[in-house]
């Protein structure tokens, strides 16, 4: 299958600090892979240069092929790929419907079932329920419904998530896990970043393991030992016995 997404030798970083250094990365369509890493690895710093938002060359990153890296956010999102930031990002002052309303404008074309506001209802009810309400008064649970909901609204093919679970209850956090089979249902492939390895390989066939900048481990989820991602998560001189 030839991948959706990949990025070759990426390297990028903030002014002259280096955070990349050569990543390699492949997303086929309509696959999960999960994206795991100590505090500072890089895992949203390789999620703000695939969605353009950091400065790196046309060939270190192809989209269906193509060269892309660089591009600008709105053009990566017309091209199928939609970002839910850490810290979700939502627009205060506005209801839950406005916040969702704002991505359809901007939207790709869209991959199977477009996603509609309906649709996004019936994925998490509440929202439904407060679609009036200004989403600082939601709780980080709902809010992070919201910034789900406004990326979906975007009809993306590939969906960057990053940290979706953070600070978030137990409950809540596989309320929320529970509704991605559905989005890969309608073909999207998912780039989840997580803080929670068990959740990370759970939910995702294929994994990545970053440290200081460089991928140390990838393979298939369900197969990979967990001394096997502690030696990589920390280093082998950190490695767990
Ligand atoms: N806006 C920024 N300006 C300068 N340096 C940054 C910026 N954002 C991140 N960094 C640095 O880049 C490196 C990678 O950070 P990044 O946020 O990508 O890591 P991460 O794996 O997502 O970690 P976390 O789980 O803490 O979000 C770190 O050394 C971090 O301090």
């Amino acid at each position: 299958m030839s991948a959706l997404l990949s990025t070759h030798g990426l390297i990028a970083g903030y002014g002259d600090m280096r955070a990349l250094h050569g990543i390699d990365l492949r997303v086929d369509p309509g696959e999960t892979v999960a994206l795991i890493g100590a505090n500072g690895a890089g895992k949203s710093t390789l999620l703000r240069a695939i969605m353009g938002l950091l400065p790196v060359a046309p060939d270190m990153i192809r989209l269906d092929g193509k060269p892309v890296g660089g591009s600008a956010p709105h053009r990566m999102v017309r091209e199928g790929l939609a970002i839910v930031p850490e810290g979700r990002r939502l627009f205060t002052g506005m209801s839950v419907e406005e916040n969702l309303r704002v991505a359809s404008e901007h939207a790709a074309d869209p991959v199977a079932e477009p996603w509609t506001l309906e649709r996004v209802y019936a994925l998490f009810p509440i929202l439904k329920e407060k679609a009036r309400i200004s989403v600082e008064n939601l709780s980080g649970g709902q809010q992070q419904m919201v910034s789900i909901g406004r990326a979906l609204l975007a009809q993306p093919r590939l969906l960057l998530c990053d940290e979706i679970s953070l600070g978030l209850a137990p409950k809540v956090v596989r309320e929320i896990y529970a509704a991605l089979p559905e989005i890969s249902a309608n073909g999207t492939a998912l780039v989840l970043v997580e803080q929670d390895v068990g959740l990370a390989q759970r939910a995702s066939q294929r994994l990545y393991c970053l440290l200081e900048g460089r991928v140390t481990l990838h393979g298939q989820s369900g197969e990979i030992a967990r001394d096997a991602i502690s030696a990589a998560y920390f280093g082998a001189s950190h490695a767990l016995d």
